[in-house]
């Protein structure tokens, strides 16, 4: 508040970008009532608490997903990464004890898509998987049951992928049908198996349309439907227009209380605030297999993603199983191993198809 020749002018901005008005173009005010100040005080709170939220998004923006093990001093990078290679070592290196644990189990195969199955591009549409990991794809649906495990739309992803012997959980599992084709492991029903967020099909229609209009003048942000959740992309947004997007996504989303904001890789993603991600998928998928309460199974989940994270989560507190968290640098990670980019995936696929063809033949 700043007092000037009887003016009374509130400063409304957050602190640290204040403006005063010079005294010749400050409009003559009347005194003002306890009741005014009171909201006057009231809006510069709200502001300064939506200009707080604003800056933790962004660092939160800048921060990778999932979040990046900060250096210490007393650790230089390659230490540091050698270190997180003893805790989170090579999925193909420890490819041996991973099969010998699935002895008497079935291994059951969990897939994130971006980033695990396809690399990363700039453009959402264009995310095409390489025609070999499709190969290595189908052989791995041939022996273990697979799922898709994506934030993507399921449609999208299917588009993608063109598999029909696998299960699909899109929305980042708000949206989970079966193999469209026969399958030895597919149980009952074929068609969709759970959608436990469809009554808010409507509200993601119009938070989608919100979005793509208040966005549409910040050069590089693309908005994508996912069918249960929307993305907010910014990998292509100039890092200065970062906080402009995240008040343009808070201002829809302050209007739906019943959404909330996630974020993957250089994406904000917005969903229903209904308890359900990619780890609750995983059980689902799990239990829709017939492995609800077993211990003849081995859940193992690759991904690369913050969101994957839940569904890692989920395997340790099982104390079943592995996840395998993609990255070339280290993360903060529930998963137990790593590999670092697709083409690792790809091999270690090939490898368990390779190994299961052996284990059949052996006598
Ligand atoms: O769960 P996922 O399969 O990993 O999906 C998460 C998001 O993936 C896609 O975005 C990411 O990949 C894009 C293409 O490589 C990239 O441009 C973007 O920066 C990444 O965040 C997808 O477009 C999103 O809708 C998904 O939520």
């Amino acid at each position: 508040m700043t007092n000037q020749q009887n003016v009374v002018v509130f400063d409304l901005k957050p602190r640290g970008v204040r403006h005063v008005l010079p005294p010749s173009s400050l409009p003559v005010a009347k005194p003002l009532s306890p009741q005014d100040i009171k909201m006057l005080l009231m809006k510069r709170f709200e502001t300064e608490k939506a200009g707080a939220k604003i800056n933790a998004w962004v660092d939160s923006m800048r921060a990778s997903s999932p979040t990046r093990i900060k250096s210490t001093a007393s650790l230089p990078e390659t230490e540091e990464k050698s270190s997180w290679i003893v805790h989170h070592p090579s999925a193909l290196s420890m490819f041996e004890q991973i099969v010998a644990a699935s002895k008497g189990k079935q291994i059951v195969m969990f897939l994130d898509y971006d980033g695990t199955l396809s690399p990363i591009v700039e453009d959402p549409d264009q995310a095409f998987m390489p025609r070999e990991m499709r190969a290595a794809l189908r052989d791995v649906a041939r022996y273990f049951p697979t799922a898709i495990v994506t934030g993507r739309c399921r449609d999208k992803v299917y588009s993608f992928v063109k598999l029909a012997g696998l299960y699909y959980a899109g929305s980042h599992g708000m949206d989970i049908k079966g193999p469209s084709k026969s399958c030895k492991y597919k149980k009952g029903n074929q068609g969709v198996l759970f959608q436990p967020a469809s009554e808010f099909l409507p509200m993601i229609d119009e938070v989608y349309k919100a979005l793509v209009e208040k966005t549409k003048s910040i050069p590089g942000a693309k908005v994508e439907n996912n069918k249960f959740c929307v993305s907010v992309h910014f990998r292509c947004v100039d890092e200065k227009s970062w906080a402009a997007l995240a008040e343009q996504v808070r201002s829809v989303l302050n209007e739906y209380p019943k959404l909330k904001l996630t974020q993957g890789r250089l994406v904000l993603e917005i969903r229903p605030t209904i308890k359900w991600d990619k780890g609750r998928a995983l059980e689902f998928l799990l239990e829709a297999l017939g492995y609800a309460n077993s211990n003849d199974v081995l859940p193992v989940y690759i991904g690369d993603d913050r969101t994957d994270e839940d569904a890692f989560k989920v395997l340790r507190d099982r104390g079943q199983g592995f996840g395998i968290l993609v990255s070339k640098v280290p993360k903060e990670t529930d998963a137990f191993y790593s590999l670092q980019e697709p083409s690792e995936v790809k091999e270690f696929l090939r490898r368990l198809v390779d190994w299961k063809k052996l284990s059949q033949q052996a006598p």
